[in-house]
């Protein structure tokens, strides 16, 4: 919709027939985006070689799980270079690796021309209905992050730069493991102090882990990091903060994932973030929490308890200095 407003040709790929159908004809997405109209320019597709014939740039946004089969689908069909920009939030669990690494992997390099992150506080119904959001464009190459920018920056969508793409990539991926814990307190009843509590504390072990993997810990400051992490543990949009709440009134894990029907970003984030915590022998005692709850069954008030227990400490100990890293 961004694009197709900023008058760009754009051409929407998707598996649903009845969908695609109701772009074209109707200008709706019933599922998706109900109430809103879509741009009438904005074209959708069923075949992929048709979505991205001559094109010069292709925004990739399928769940994290699904990177490397849709890639795979797409390298043998590119003919020309291409920028591929992706919005996927996310961190392949065993691998460890990014998105952008998986994508690198899996596009050939006669076919990739760069790889930009668009990432943000954004969540899609607000952007539909085109209130003001802002976002960050990165990329290794800053002249393909500026051309992302370009792309897509408008009156009520803001696009900044940086260079630091493991920073935006951590950033957006771990945030959604504390909105996860954020869901968890709440569905618990225990209110704004303890959500507080773990978006501060949260974004300490992000900002341990994003140094031991090379970001710049500046960035975790910026909109994909602290911006985002306050999206995704207040909004009432955000599936993993409602994936969270549920889990924290009862539900089990297998029933939460099948009453969302959306992804939730944070559960395989989090397996993937125990696994690195553990090799980098990082403190991550959320993640941790998290991890047992999700994968080992621990009751969720257990979890609280157990991180409202631990020895005492001065507040930047273990932090790496939290706070010059935040301020320098
Ligand atoms: N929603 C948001 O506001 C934001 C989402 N993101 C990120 O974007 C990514 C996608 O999220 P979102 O769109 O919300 O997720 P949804 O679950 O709402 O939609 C995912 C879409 O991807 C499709 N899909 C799933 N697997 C495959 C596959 N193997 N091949 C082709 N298509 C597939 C689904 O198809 P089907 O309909 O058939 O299931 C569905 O249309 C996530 O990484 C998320 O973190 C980032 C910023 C904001
Ligand atoms: O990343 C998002 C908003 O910026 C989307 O978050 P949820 O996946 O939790 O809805």
């Amino acid at each position: 919709m961004v694009l197709a407003d900023n008058g760009h040709s754009v051409t929407l790929w998707g598996n649903k027939s009845e969908l695609i159908n109701d772009i074209n004809e109707f200008h709706t997405n019933k599922r998706y985006l109900p109430e809103i109209e879509l741009p009438h320019s904005l074209k959708a597709t069923v075949e992929l070689n048709e979505a991205v014939e001559d094109a010069k740039y292709i925004l990739l946004v399928v769940p994290t799980k699904a990177i490397r089969e849709v890639c795979q689908k797409l390298n043998p069909i590119l003919k020309n270079k291409v920028t591929i920009i992706h919005a996927s939030k996310g961190i392949e669990p065993d691998s460890s690796k990014r998105i952008s690494e998986m994508i690198s992997e899996e596009i050939d390099e006669k076919n990739l021309g760069s790889v930009v992150v668009l990432s943000g506080p954004s969540h899609a119904e607000e952007v539909a209905l085109r209130h003001p959001t802002t976002v960050t464009s990165a990329s290794a190459n800053m002249e393909d992050a500026r051309a992302v920018q370009e792309l897509f920056s408008n009156g009520y969508f803001r696009v900044y730069t940086n260079e630091d793409v493991i920073g935006v990539e951590i950033g957006g991926a771990l945030k959604n493991i504390i909105a996860l814990a954020a869901g968890i307190t709440d569905g618990l009843g225990y209110g704004d102090n303890a959500k507080a509590a773990l978006m501060t504390r949260g974004l300490a072990e992000i900002i341990r882990l994003g140094k031991e993997m090379g970001a710049n810990p500046q960035t975790f400051a910026g909109l994909t990091g602290m911006g985002d992490l306050i999206v995704t543990c207040t909004s009432v949009h955000s599936r993993n903060w409602r994936a969270g709440n549920l889990l924290g009134k009862g539900q089990s894990l297998d029933e939460v994932l099948e009453n969302m029907g959306m992804v939730v970003e944070g559960v395989r984030t989090t397996k993937a973030a125990y696994q690195l915590a553990k090799q980098a022998k990082v403190e991550m005692p959320i993640v941790n929490e998290l991890y047992a709850v999700l994968f080992e069954g621990k009751n969720p008030k257990l979890g609280v308890d157990a991180l409202m227990n631990r020895d005492k400490r001065h507040e930047g100990e273990s932090t790496s200095n939290f706070i010059s890293d935040l301020t320098k």
